[in-house]
């Protein structure tokens, strides 16, 4: 049977993050994407120009049409941006028992541009990201998370384990923001566990962290443990970011679907 993965997040009018790549990564797993969307942005390889939030009811529509008709076997959540989409989505996916739950703490795009308002910042901390299966900041949202600097891999496991103390899931902290490495740190059930990947040297990185977070949805679906779930991600990510995709007059997206073989 095939497993279905919710994306809830914003969309990206360029198509290189959120729920654009969150669908072809969810596709190029070979698996059924669904979306909720809780913004549209007007967004490029640039940066991004405007936003239009949607409604909390609205947004609390799509997830009981979703639940109420094709359940999803895992549920991955991107950008939320305001307070009262963030209180929407976590009473939705408490009455429906949502399972596998990722949430990537969008807080700022990778050209800079802020996609949460700061209103929302302790709603994200203290309602949603305790519902995560597994968290996936990366570096200057895990310094927002734990309150301190991260300069170097130390300072990941001493953050990662600053953050668990109120998490129950998975803490991964991805390293891509260093410059020499991209290690990612998983600390889980008091264990740590590195992904080792030496730099890319590829400026296009738009969308990174909504296809790593879409690709771990899937490895979960499809029955994975968490560790395994990322080990398979990461080793996604990594190939879409070697396939060398060249594309805008910014911070590029990534090839999705460097796999996949029709013709
Ligand atoms: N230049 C790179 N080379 C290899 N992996 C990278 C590179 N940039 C990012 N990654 C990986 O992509 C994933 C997303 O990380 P990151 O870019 O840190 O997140 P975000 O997109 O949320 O800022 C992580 O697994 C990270 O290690
Ligand atoms: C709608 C939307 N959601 C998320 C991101 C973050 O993208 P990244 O994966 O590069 O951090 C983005 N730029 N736009």
């Amino acid at each position: 049977m095939i497993k279905k993965v919710l994306t809830i997040a914003g969309s990206d009018s360029s198509g290189g993050a959120g729920i654009q790549a969150d669908i072809k990564t969810i596709t190029c797993h070979k698996m059924y994407a669904m979306s909720a969307i809780t913004a549209l942005t007007a967004q490029n390889t640039t940066g991004v120009y405007g936003v239009q939030e949607a409604t909390p009811e609205f947004v609390g529509q799509q997830i009981d049409c979703i639940f109420n008709d094709i359940r999803p076997d895992a549920v991955k959540i991107g950008m939320v941006s305001s307070s009262k989409i963030i209180k929407v989505i976590v009473e939705k996916l408490k009455k429906y028992n949502a399972e596998s739950i990722v949430v990537d703490p969008v807080m700022v795009a990778t050209s800079g541009s802020p996609l949460l308002e700061k209103e929302a910042m302790s709603t994200l901390i203290n309602e949603l990201l305790p519902m995560g299966t597994v968290i996936t900041p990366n570096i200057p949202e895990a310094e927002i998370l734990c309150g301190f600097k991260i300069n170097e891999q130390d300072d990941m496991l001493r953050a990662a384990k600053k953050i668990a103390t109120s998490i129950k899931g998975g803490v991964l902290i991805k390293g891509g923001h260093f410059s020499n490495t991209a290690d990612d740190l998983l600390y889980i059930d008091g264990k740590e566990v590195w992904y080792k990947q030496e730099k890319i040297y590829n400026e296009n990185t738009h969308g990174t962290g909504c296809t790593l977070s879409s690709a771990i949805a899937c490895n979960l679906a499809d029955g994975y443990s968490i560790e395994d779930s990322i080990r398979n991600a990461k080793s996604y990510i990594t190939g879409a970011l070697k396939a060398g995709l060249n594309l805008g007059k910014g911070s590029g997206p990534l090839e999705h679907n460097y796999n996949i073989k029709i013709k």
